[in-house]
């Protein structure tokens, strides 16, 4: 695949604009003084080549006594004062670029931060967003302010390419196009070998994210446990080796060929500069050149070489500077969803009814969930189970419309939810997920994360410790403004069951119609989840409580249950009404309860 087929002519054109774009609005004032000191600061050169030509002739003169010693000293200042013109020129250039520099990574960070808050929760599922969004993260550093140089810099370089060129040009008509031709094979090899970084880095991208990933198992805090007793340390190492392994062969190969071609490049160079050269000796034997004409050609010619290097890397540079650019454009033109789209939903729920629900996970080729229906109202308990992968937790994502169904319908008080915004009808449900968040803030915090308009709400807090007893949160040295998690210095680590416990507060801080329950008790044992789960009941008594359980002690207190098996319902109805249809329900049920009364019988 050429260069040029990854992203059209136009397409670059338009992502230069945006990036100017960006730049300027990042600080208009530094884009300013960047862009005038880089211009004023161009002309300078051909200015020091000027008076370092006249300084020589003068010193030459002043041998045979032609020229006074005042006159030598008034040319010296003025070259003094280019010095200090060109010193003050590129402080304030410098200062200007770093400030810039900083304004662009803070405003582009916050623009993927925010994009990543727009983004449809299945992209998060999805490994190609996660290699966008780490693209683009990379770009956030340099890549702006490099094209934003680069193109002041195009400015500047043309500036100093013709003023110095035509000094030049009186040492003969051969001498700036023998000169400008020795620059071109290096900046040849640079911008191939730059494109081909490039698309090495593009392929790499997914590679690196897996070897990162091998790289933090092995400095996790949570699976060190595992890691250690299993003994998988080497084996990890011996995968993270072999994709740097993989790596490297590209990257040496990339710096053998380049290593060629900058000696093939400074090879033709040294010959064009050495005919040049010869021509001005062949003028200078016949007498036809001063001395500082002879320095303005040696002078010269590091100066031309490097501006028209310049010039040119500066162009490739700009277009692989844009190539990069776009990975950040790419992330930032997926699809947002806006969650306050639709109508505003106001008021409690007090029916929710799925009708005929359907539902395939984006690039999948199954439906996960079939024709799933079931009405449940304010006041109820619904629990569904089944089997791992059944379908439970998508008919929950459904349910709080983080994934909207493929077919039939949601009706929420007998409208159909998609009418309304998601945010809204969200305002309206609390959910512990069987990944429930671990923040690492404060025990407060983790409980108001809820409902952020009420983070200092402490008796809120308190009453959610309470009801999903979290008690333990009082006995920590700062109560609800313990740091928590081991992230960061003195945080207190949780127990297992003691986070989800914190999790069950945050579900109850807020003050929702419809409470979803995934799993919420997995690292609690039989006994506290019961009493856990007819707590709840007493406390949900005028909501919709939906519950996703394996254990059926619990399942049992719920006034449905419904039975999936791959994404069908296959039983539905009370826990005594399933026993008496003796099927599938019946069947695990008995399956459990006799695994308890096993291990009762055992223990008496
Ligand atoms: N983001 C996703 N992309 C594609 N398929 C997915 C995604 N999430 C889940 N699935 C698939 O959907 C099916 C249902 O998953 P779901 O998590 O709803 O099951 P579950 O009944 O909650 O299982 P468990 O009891 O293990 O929690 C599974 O086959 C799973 O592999």
């Amino acid at each position: 695949m050429s260069a040029a087929s990854e992203t059209s002519k136009r397409q670059q054109l338009k992502d230069l604009a945006a990036t100017l774009r960006l730049v300027w609005r990042a600080s208009p004032a530094q884009t300013t003084w960047f862009a005038l000191t880089t211009l004023l600061a161009s002309v300078l050169p051909a200015a020091n080549l000027y008076v370092s030509k006249l300084l020589l002739n003068a010193v030459a003169q002043s041998v045979t006594g032609g020229e006074s010693y005042a006159s030598l000293l008034s040319l010296l200042g003025l070259q003094v004062g280019l010095v200090i013109t060109s010193g003050v020129l590129s402080t304030v250039q410098n200062s200007a670029r770093e400030l810039l520099g900083d304004s662009l990574q803070h405003q582009i960070s916050a623009m993927i931060l925010q994009k990543a808050t727009e983004l449809e929760v299945e992209r998060f599922e999805n490994a190609e967003t996660y290699d966008r969004l780490q693209q683009a993260y990379r770009e956030v550093g340099a890549r702006p302010v490099q094209v934003a140089t680069q193109i002041v810099g195009l400015a500047g370089g043309l500036v100093t390419l013709l003023s110095v060129g035509g000094l030049m040009a009186q040492l003969g008509p051969l001498i700036v196009p023998l000169i400008l031709l020795s620059a071109l094979p290096g900046v040849y090899v640079s911008s191939r070998f730059g494109v081909e970084n490039y698309r090495m880095l593009r392929w790499q991208t997914h590679d690196a994210r897996v070897q990162n990933y091998f790289g933090s198992i092995l400095t996790s805090d949570t699976l060190v446990k595992e890691v250690r007793l299993f003994n998988v340390e080497p084996y990890l190492l011996a995968r993270w080796r072999e994709y740097y392994l993989g790596f490297r062969k590209q990257l040496e190969s990339i710096v053998r060929r380049r290593g060629w071609g900058n000696l093939g490049a400074s090879l033709v160079s040294a010959l064009l500069v050495g005919a040049a050269s010869a021509l001005v000796l062949r003028r200078a034997a016949a007498g036809q050149l001063t001395v500082g004409d002879f320095s303005l050609f040696a002078l010269g010619i590091a100066q031309i070489q490097g501006t028209l290097s310049g010039l040119l890397s500066g162009i490739s540079g700009i277009y692989q500077n844009l190539l990069y650019m776009r990975n950040l454009y790419e992330f930032l033109e997926l699809p947002s969803r806006d969650l306050n789209a639709g109508e505003v939903w106001e008021g409690p729920i007090d029916t929710i009814e799925f009708q005929e629900v359907a539902f395939r996970y984006p690039l999948t080729e199954r439906d996960v969930l079939r024709g799933l229906s079931f009405t449940v109202r304010r006041g109820e308990a619904l629990a569904l189970v089944g089997e791992n992968g059944a379908g439970k937790t998508t008919a929950m994502k459904l349910l709080t419309r983080l994934f909207e169904p493929t077919a039939g319908k949601i009706l929420l008080n007998g409208q159909d939810a998609a009418r309304f915004s998601p945010r809204s009808v969200q305002k309206q449900m609390s959910i512990i997920f069987q990944d429930f968040g671990q923040y690492q803030m404060q025990a407060g915090e983790n409980i108001s994360l809820a409902e952020t308009e009420r983070l200092g709400d402490e008796a809120g807090q308190q009453l959610a410790v309470e009801q999903a007893g979290a008690d333990f949160v009082n006995e920590l040295p700062e109560g609800l403004k313990t740091p928590l998690g081991r992230l960061f210095q003195g945080g207190r680590q949780l127990s297992g069951g003691q986070w989800q416990r914190l999790a069950l507060a945050r579900l109850y801080f807020r003050d929702a119609s419809v409470l979803v329950f995934d799993e919420p008790t997995a690292a609690l044992d039989a006994r506290a989840e019961f009493d856990t789960i007819q707590a709840l009941r007493e406390q949900a008594r005028d909501r919709i409580t939906l519950l996703i359980s394996h254990r059926f002690s619990t399942v049992r207190l719920a006034d449905q249950i419904i039975v999936l098996d791959e994404g069908k319902v296959m039983e539905a109805g009370s826990h005594d009404e399933l026993m008496t249809l003796n099927g599938r329900y019946a069947a695990l049920y008995n399956l459990q309860a006799a695994g308890y009364l096993d291990r009762a019988s055992q223990t008496t």
